[in-house]
Formats: structure tokens, sequence, C-alpha cells
């Protein structure tokens, strides 16, 4: 990491797959403290034993209870706000859930960090927080809100930036599809494949550590960072997995789409695309910092319109080999692989 940790980072929801592998890139730096702040016991437990790590304190709390935030936050530099309800039936089915957790949760971390002094704190959110049709989608579009309206009314008083990073699907995360296929196939049980049409844009674990590392390194007040990450739809992604294990032909069968689904993502709207800056592997999105006052502004128009969002249907699309080819990078794949009896390294 460029900028050295002096003081302790904090990891909100830091015994998730993000929050684990996140802590586990820190370590390898000069960090002298990271404290995890979550809520379940029982994978704190697991994980002090596992990383073995005398730099890593455990908080248990809950981002919905300001003084478990403020507990955490004391004396804190940086925070990576990885807190959440992430799954997308059950904020469905709970929404008054998502919306304490991922907005006020959200709000409390961004204000216990200004009271604190936290010189920076990085939101995570979700592709799903673009033209958000879905709960958990909407409550992570109020977050980015939150944190947007915080770098405009408060950085010039405050000493905290506050960022956003945005990813879509992380493969083989926890309760994902990718995982699902594998199941099925050692079950020999046909592929379930929701629409065949259906794309997601798809990156691992560690690009997603890798954004939000860019973030860090970057970011000025409400400023929002995407990865442009590849796509393919989910029944390319169904038969590149069942390939990977010897199945040229699986039987797929169709299940129709589920609550709050959408045919593809967005990583970027229309208006943001728009305001973008392009940086290569990665596009930044600049705050909208005018004030109310709008009669202040005069409106200087746009110079190139651009009449489309970035979304999984239009980014770069895989083939059969360059999904395979994505899916070999992943640990617990080659793992599956070889329990199964197939080699990862003659399909390389
Ligand atoms: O049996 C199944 C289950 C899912 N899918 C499809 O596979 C894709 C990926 O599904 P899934 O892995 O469940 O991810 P999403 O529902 O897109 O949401 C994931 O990705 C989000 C980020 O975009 C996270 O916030 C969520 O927690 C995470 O579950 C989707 O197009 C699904 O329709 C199938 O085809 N068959």
């Amino acid at each position: 990491m460029k900028h050295t940790h002096a003081g302790p980072v904090l990891v909100t929801g830091g015994t998730g797959s993000f929050g684990s592998t996140m802590v586990s890139r820190l370590l390898k730096t000069d960090v002298g403290e990271i404290r995890i702040l979550s809520r379940d016991e029982a994978k704190q437990d697991a994980m002090r034993r596992q990383l073995a790590d005398g730099r890593v304190k455990f908080h248990v709390g809950d981002v919905r209870d300001t003084r478990s935030v403020e507990d955490a936050m004391d004396g804190v530099q940086h925070v990576f706000h990885a807190a959440a309800l992430k799954q997308v039936p059950s904020c469905e089915f709970f929404p008054q859930q998502a919306v304490l957790t991922n907005v006020t949760g959200s709000d409390n971390v961004i204000r216990a960090a200004e009271r604190a002094g936290v010189a920076s704190v990085v939101c995570l959110s979700t592709d799903k927080a673009v033209y958000p049709i879905n709960a958990m989608g909407i409550s992570k579009a109020m977050m980015e809100k939150v944190a947007q309206a915080h770098a405009r009314n408060r950085s010039a008083t405050s000493g905290t930036t506050v960022s956003i990073t945005r990813y879509g699907n992380v493969m083989y995360s926890r309760g994902s599809v990718i995982p699902l296929f594998v199941q099925q196939i050692r079950d020999g049980q046909p592929l379930t494949v929701t629409d065949p049409t259906m794309t997601r844009f798809l990156m691992s674990l560690e690009e997603s550590v890798d954004l939000v590392q860019y973030a860090f390194d970057r970011a000025t007040p409400g400023d929002l960072f995407v990865y442009k990450a590849p796509a393919c739809t989910v029944e390319l992604l169904a038969r590149a997995v069942a390939s990977l294990f010897g199945d040229n032909d699986p039987e797929v069968r169709i299940i129709g789409t589920r609550h709050g689904e959408k045919l593809y993502e967005s990583l970027l709207s229309r208006e943001e695309l728009q305001k973008a800056d392009d940086q290569g592997a990665y596009f930044r999105v600049p705050l909208d910092a005018r004030s109310l006052e709008y009669e202040l502004y005069f409106d200087e128009g746009e110079s190139e319109v651009v009449d489309h969002d970035y979304t999984s249907h239009n980014t770069v699309q895989l083939d059969l080999d360059g999904v395979k080819r994505l899916l070999l990078n992943l640990e617990p794949i080659r793992r599956e692989m070889r329990a199964a009896g197939c080699d990862p390294e003659s399909q390389a």
C-alpha cells in the first residue's frame, strides 16, 4: 500500500469474504493494529485462531449500535467499511433490516469516524446500487448518498475523507452461484440457470481488494471508484464450470428469475459515466459538489453526450475459454477439481 498505517486500521465486517482478504493483505504491510468490528463471535474466534497474529484485535459489535462503533473507532486512522447485509433475497423479505445495517449503520460509521478524527473511510458498495430495483441495492444506494452528503456538507471542516467503491459479483463468494454449480456437478444434478441470457460482471476477491486499495490511495472526498470488470451470461458460466469438471454438454435446467433480480447489472449509470474519469483499469466519478443554491451555477451543458450506462451487457464479454481461464485462477475451484480427479494444470 502507498499509505503507511501509522495508527490502527478498522475493518467493519472484517470476518466476511472481503474483510478477511483485506485483513490478510494489510497484515503484509507495516500496519501496527487492525481492528475488526463484526457481530459473529464464532467467526471471529475461527479467524483469531487461523491468523494467530497479535496485531489483529476483535471487537464484537454491530454498526447499528453507535456505542460499539465508537468504541472500535477510538484512535483509528483508516476505516474500510465492509459490514453490510448483502443477500438480495433476505433484504427483499426484510428491507427494514437492510435500512438499519446498510443505511443507518453506515451513517454511524461515518459520523463516528469524523468524531474520532479518522483520516479516511472507504465504503464498499455494489453494482446493485445503480438504478436499484431490490431492497439490497436501494439500501446501498442510500449508503452512497449518505457518504456523498457527508463529503459535500462536511469536507470543508472535517479532516475525514469518505469515498465509495462499487463492484459486482465476486466469484466463488459464500452462497453465490459458482459454488452452487460445483455442488450440483458433484451431486450429478442438472445445473440450475435462472435466465440463460442474464449477464453478470466477474471479479475475484483479490480484484475487489485491489479496487478498495486503489480508492484508498487516491480518494478525495466523495469520490466513487469502479473497476472495469469483464462479464458473461450465466449459461456460459454454468457451461464453463461444467467443462472444467470434464462435462462439455451439461444438463441445464432453467428455473426463472428470482426475487429482485435484473437481467444485467450496471456499475455506472449514464449520468455517472458522463462525468467519469477513465483511469485505465478503473473509473473515478468525482462528487457533484454543488450546493443547494443552484442559481449560483450556470449550466455549461455536456460537451460529449453519453447515451448508455456501463453494464454487464456492454462491458467486455468473455467466451467459454475466457471464463474458464478466470475460474482456473480461483484456488477453491482448483481444489474441487483435484478432488473430482480433474487436473487443473491440463486445462491451463
Ligand atoms: O441457481 C442459480 C442461482 C443463480 N443464478 C444466476 O447467477 C447469477 C449470479 O447469482 P448469485 O451468485 O446468487 O449473485 P447475485 O444474486 O447476482 O448477487 C451476488 O452479487 C452481489 C454483488 O453484485 C452481492 O451483493 C450478493 O451478495 C451476491 O449474492 C445471477 O444472474 C443469477 O440469476 C443461476 O443462474 N442459477
